[in-house]
């Protein structure tokens, strides 16, 4: 079986008498959409924080890409390949679509932000990012500021900012959040397919979206991993059921 992409061991932090993550180990697969998902204030967005960078863990270790990475910062990680969507909305408002793409094809080639404004035109920044829009069904809402989208349309777009970073791991929390049924099925619809470019750790609520895409699901209940497993295993572990899933399986 193929090196895991991501891996971590053991992760731990606390907030005050607090356990928010408390011995957290899991593993991201080529290919592989890992679902993680638990009751509100079960930990699943501190893990989130901690494996982009934006939290430090108090110990534990997050290995991507076969190497450690918890003393790099979140921009180091992001320049890595870790990209990470959603919860945080990264958006210049506004910009338009296409702006905002560009910015980030233009980080990724790694030049300074300061010449931004000069080459607007430049065709290594329009032409990749137009090509990203329209891989997000975005192409005809270029030229619309980020602000003047609909929520759905927003989505897309950090979609297609996240592609821009040539990511290697996905890391998205809560992407159905906010989206009416259509939507979901569009976006569950994406993201099954943006599996192949690279795998994705999936924090969400919509158990649809979950049972449809995940090939793997961990539950999160108080800062621990109670099961982890196949859609099929997850959904008959009698504790999962009684911790969470009671309603819904
Ligand atoms: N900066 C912080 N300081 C203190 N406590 C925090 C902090 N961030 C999170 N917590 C607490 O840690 C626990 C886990 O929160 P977290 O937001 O990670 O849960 P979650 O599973 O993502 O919840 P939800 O599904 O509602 O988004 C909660 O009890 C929360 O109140």
């Amino acid at each position: 079986m193929s090196e895991p992409v991501l891996e971590i061991h053991d992760l731990r932090k606390s907030f005050g008498a607090l356990k928010a993550t408390d011995g957290v180990s899991l593993e991201l697969r080529p290919g592989q959409i890992h679902a993680l998902i638990g009751p509100n204030g079960a930990g699943k967005s501190t893990l989130i924080h901690q494996i982009a960078g934006s939290l430090k863990a108090d110990s534990g270790t997050i290995r991507f890409l076969g190497r450690d990475i918890g003393g790099l910062d979140m921009a180091a990680r992001a320049r890595l390949g870790l990209a990470r969507s959603f919860q945080i909305s990264s958006l210049a408002q506004e910009f338009s679509a296409l702006r905002n793409v560009m910015l980030a094809v233009q980080a990724r080639q790694g030049s300074s932000f300061r010449f931004f404004r000069q080459v607007t035109d430049d065709k290594t920044l329009t032409e990749p990012a137009m090509a990203m829009l329209e891989r997000v069904g975005l192409a005809t809402r270029a030229h619309v500021p980020a602000a003047e989208l609909s929520h759905g349309e927003r989505r897309q777009l950090e979609i297609a900012i996240a592609l821009a970073l040539s990511p290697r791991a996905f890391l998205f929390d809560e992407p159905m959040a906010g989206m009416g049924p259509e939507g979901s099925k569009r976006l569950t619809s994406f993201l099954d397919e943006l599996r192949h470019q690279a795998p994705m750790l999936l924090v969400e609520h919509d158990m649809d979206a979950v049972f449809a895409l995940a090939d793997r699901v961990s539950v999160l209940v108080y800062g621990r991993i109670i099961a982890s497993g196949t859609v099929d295993e997850i959904r008959s572990d009698p504790d999962v059921r009684r911790a969470y899933l009671g309603e819904t399986a």
